[in-house]
């Protein structure tokens, strides 16, 4: 296998009329000859390219290679420097006869103009033996119609879709928001529901140390004891007031000076 360079670089013998390439070095320039936007709209003017967008690109020259020539696509390298990088490049088969395509990604920080005649890959030719089963495009307009589907139904008009990206995010924390609010409100009225249910059973719970039964006990057991106290209380005066006559009556000598109720006995109580 051999790169094709030099007069052999005949971009008549690799592309269809009219859509020539011109050659530089031993590659040739493609340039852009159909621009899809977002929506699959052909855009006939320039196309900006926003920084974050991207677009499908059809490129204006035709292939129409034998088959013992293979086509190795890359970048431009002044494009990708400025931020624009192609995503698709790779391989064209022996015997492809039509156009490429590829997808431009806006990397850098400012707007890009996108114009039709816009070189934006490289192609270099290899010479080899002839493959037995050439690959075949499909017709032209097939061709462009499914890059112009891809872009309508694939692709999103910035790369990683940064716009739906941020407005999810934020939907997402909105729902986080909403949902641990609803978290605080729920626990907050399970709290006063709970306070409500228990509030009878623990009260039946305190009343439970204090049983009816055991008051009424005790409230009697203290009337027994009030009982027995006026009764010991009756049996100290019926005695104190059984030894005082014999006190009054007890002889007191006319001539001692102690006065009678001094000399009356201790009761021993
Ligand atoms: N940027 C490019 C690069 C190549 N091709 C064309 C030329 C190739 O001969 C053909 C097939 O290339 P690949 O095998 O890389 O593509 P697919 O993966 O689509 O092929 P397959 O049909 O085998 O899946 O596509 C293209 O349209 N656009």
């Amino acid at each position: 296998m051999s790169i094709i360079s030099g007069t052999a670089l005949d971009p008549v013998l690799y592309f269809k009329a009219g859509t020539l390439p011109v050659a530089q070095g031993s590659s040739f320039d493609l340039s852009v000859g159909h621009i899809y936007d977002s929506a699959g709209k052909e855009i006939n003017g320039p196309f900006v390219l926003k920084p974050g967008a991207m677009v499908q690109v059809a490129s204006a020259e035709v292939f129409n290679l034998p088959q013992d020539v293979t086509g190795h696509v890359t970048y431009k390298t002044g494009l990708t420097r400025e931020g624009i990088w192609a995503l698709t490049v790779g391989i064209v088969d022996p015997g492809w006869d039509g156009p490429i395509a590829t997808t431009l990604l806006n990397f850098s920080r400012v707007d890009h103009m996108i114009h039709t005649g816009m070189p934006f890959l490289r192609v270099t030719l290899f010479q080899h033996g002839a493959v037995l089963t050439p690959r075949r495009a499909p017709p032209l307009d097939q061709y462009l119609r499914e890059v112009q589907g891809l872009a309508a139904a694939h692709f999103p008009s910035t790369f990683l879709d940064s716009e739906n990206i941020a407005s999810k995010a934020a939907d997402t924390v909105m729902e986080k928001m909403r949902n641990v609010g609803l978290a605080w409100f729920g626990a907050t009225a399970i709290l006063f529901a709970a306070i409500q249910v228990m509030a009878p059973p623990l009260s039946r719970a305190f009343d439970g140390l204090f049983p009816p039964a055991s008051v009424t006990e005790m409230t009697a057991k203290l009337a027994a004891l009030q009982a027995r106290i006026d009764g010991l209380e009756a049996a100290t005066a019926s005695t104190r007031a059984a030894a005082a006559p014999a006190a009054q009556t007890a002889v007191v000598p006319e001539d001692s000076e102690v006065p009678a109720s001094s000399a009356a006995p201790a009761t021993g109580q």
